[in-house]
């Protein structure tokens, strides 16, 4: 694995009920890089986005993290170190604004202080207002959704951003604004991302690498 390698998909195969999905799969991922992926109605963008996060395990091959492989022994360790925003509403309705930003925060255990300079220090990187803090997800907009999913997934500076169609179910208007502000933000942090996107447009604008399935 060469150095700069952070995520390495090695020969995977990946079969639903017999149907094979991926067969043979390797590809890439440099660290600090915001690969794109692309390809056609189910062929496998979604379910490789799974196996990287280890929602998954691929019948044959393995991914590594860094260099170590992704195991059910470590799998905790290494999804903290990543961060998950899918299409549409994937907040916890149950839990406030506040409470799923900060969610992977306290799963890392840091202090109540600690989270709340955290998330405002962010709020204003994807264009939120603290008024929005004690509200459910119900009581926001779509945009306003995936502004806090997005907090929620860099918010513990994972290693990794995984996004599959994040800006799917919004207005155009609003997903020009957000994919903007996600490019910043990878600017910013430097973090490697892959996304999932039907759109070649969208890959043009954020992506630095191509993954056509
Ligand atoms: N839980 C499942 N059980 C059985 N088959 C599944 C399951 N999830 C996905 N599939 C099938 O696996 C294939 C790949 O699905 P996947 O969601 O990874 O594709 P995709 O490239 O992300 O598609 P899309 O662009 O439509 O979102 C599809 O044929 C899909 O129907």
């Amino acid at each position: 694995m060469e150095e700069n390698t952070i995520i390495a998909v090695e020969n995977i195969d990946f079969k639903y009920e017999g149907k094979n999905i991926l067969e043979d799969f390797s590809a890439n991922f440099e660290r600090g890089s915001f690969t794109c992926i692309l390809g056609e109605s189910g062929s496998g963008k979604s379910t490789l986005l799974r196996i990287i996060n280890g929602l998954l395990f691929p019948q044959k091959g393995f991914v590594k993290i860094d260099g170590e492989v992704l195991s059910k022994e470590n799998l905790i360790k290494n999804r903290l170190q990543m961060g998950y925003v899918l299409q549409g509403n994937s907040l916890f309705p149950h839990l406030t604004v506040y409470q799923n930003m900060i969610y992977c925060l306290k799963l890392l255990k840091k202090s109540d202080a600690f989270c709340k300079e955290k998330i405002v220090e962010l709020l204003p990187l994807v264009g939120l207002k603290d008024d929005l803090l004690h509200k459910f997800p119900d009581e926001i907009s779509g945009g306003q959704k995936q502004r806090v999913g997005i907090i929620r997934a860099i918010a513990h500076e994972p290693k990794i951003v995984l996004m599959d169609e994040p800006f799917s179910a919004l207005d155009s208007e609003t997903r020009d604004k957000l994919q903007i502000l996600v490019k910043d933000i990878h600017q910013k942090l430097q973090t490697t991302f892959v996304m999932v996107t039907h759109s070649e447009q969208e890959a043009a604008i954020l992506g630095t690498a191509l993954l056509r399935l």
